[in-house]
């Protein structure tokens, strides 16, 4: 039977519904004819053109998830069921901006976490999976004492999974850490039926232009050079559509208490990304090849000039079936297609550091 048979009529609350990742999971959940609450920042205005159209099938839940009172407002709905899927996209999810508003991170996304998790206590909700979505920066980058606590490929490459230590780098990566951990602490405290999910890199349609993909095509929609910071730093990219079907295989086939680490299973790095990138929308004939240029600057604070991570997703695969389906040529020709032809959404407002 297919997975995601189970999800019609299913209660399901999405946080951060309105954001890049949250949106496609809930264009999922009405397409597979879900019962789906949105539960969106109440100032939410130009995201939430994400996830109009659905009509009946959503509702949308507005508040904070740093006012617990709005976040149990929004979750009493749940009460009438027993089967409720929960997913936790909601965060402050910018690197970068972590460190410029470190306080508003720490706030949203691990009193954010503990709000929801705490109003479900509070709620006696009888849920059937919460799931957490972390994140791969919670490894950060195997520093000189924790390599050899980290497993190999045979080339070489740091192969991340579920048994890798943690070492955040960033205000965001530990903000998303102790969200994890809290999220644990509530499965073996109160038997919350609680998955950790730690998600590699997502791109495609909708992504804010400020990482790197998007600055990468609206740059070279706009000019004939591409500037971008570290260069050599790798990551291993995946489609959106892929990260979420994996966020569903977890909550339907995953095991509660346990942590799944996912991506696409192969790295690039940033100078390659862009190459691809740029190949891909030269054939579309969107623009002529734009020269790469790296910014002499640092980044941002905390950012390596090596990380070789990448990905073993071998326990989900194992446990549920998931693996992704679509290559990074089919994966980045969509998501340029979507920049050109939404220009409203970063023409003119990009800030391209
Ligand atoms: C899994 C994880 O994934 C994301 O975190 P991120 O990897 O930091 O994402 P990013 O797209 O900002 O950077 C990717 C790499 O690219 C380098 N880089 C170079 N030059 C520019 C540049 O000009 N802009 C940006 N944004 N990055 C640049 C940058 O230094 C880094 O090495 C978030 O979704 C986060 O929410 C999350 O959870």
């Amino acid at each position: 039977m297919d997975l995601y048979t189970q999800l019609a009529e299913r209660p399901t609350f999405v946080t951060g519904a309105d954001g890049f990742v949250g949106s496609h999971l809930v264009d999922r959940l009405v397409e597979m004819d879900a019962d789906v609450h949105a539960f969106v920042r109440a100032t939410s205005s130009g995201e939430l053109k994400n996830i109009r159209g659905h009509g009946e099938a959503l509702t949308i839940h507005r508040g904070d998830l740093r006012d617990k009172h709005s976040v149990e407002r929004a979750l009493r709905p749940l009460a009438e069921h027993s089967d409720s899927l929960l997913f936790h996209l909601g965060a402050q999810a910018h690197v970068g901006e972590s460190w410029d508003r470190p306080y508003e991170t720490i706030d949203t996304n691990v009193v954010g976490t503990l709000n929801l998790l705490q109003s479900i206590v509070d709620l006696d909700l009888d849920i059937a999976a919460f799931d957490m979505a972390g994140t791969s920066e919670e490894y950060g980058n195997p520093n000189e004492e924790m390599v050899e606590k980290y497993e190999y490929d045979g080339n070489d490459r740091v192969l991340l999974s579920e048994r890798s230590p943690v070492n955040p780098t960033s205000v965001y990566a530990t903000s998303k850490l102790a969200g994890d951990f809290l999220t644990m602490n509530y499965h073996d405290a109160y038997g919350l039926p609680t998955l950790t999910t730690r998600m590699f890199n997502n791109y495609g349609p909708r992504q804010n232009p400020r990482y790197i993909t998007g600055t990468i095509i609206t740059q070279a929609l706009e000019r004939d050079i591409v500037e971008l910071g570290n260069l050599e730093s790798k990551r291993d990219m995946c489609f959106v559509e892929d990260g979420v079907r994996g966020h569903l295989h977890v909550a339907l086939a995953g095991n509660p208490g346990e942590q799944y680490v996912y991506g696409y299973g192969e790295n690039v790095s940033m100078r390659d990304w862009a190459r691809t990138i740029l190949d891909v929308g030269a054939e579309a004939e969107y623009w002529e090849l734009p020269e790469i240029v790296q910014r002499e600057e640092r980044f941002r604070p905390g950012d390596s000039d090596v990380e070789e991570l990448l990905v073993g997703y071998e326990k989900l695969h194992e446990e549920t079936g998931w693996k992704p389906s679509v290559p990074w040529r089919e994966g980045i020709a969509r998501t340029i297609e979507w920049y050109a032809n939404h220009p409203e959404k970063w023409y003119g407002r990009v800030d391209w550091r």
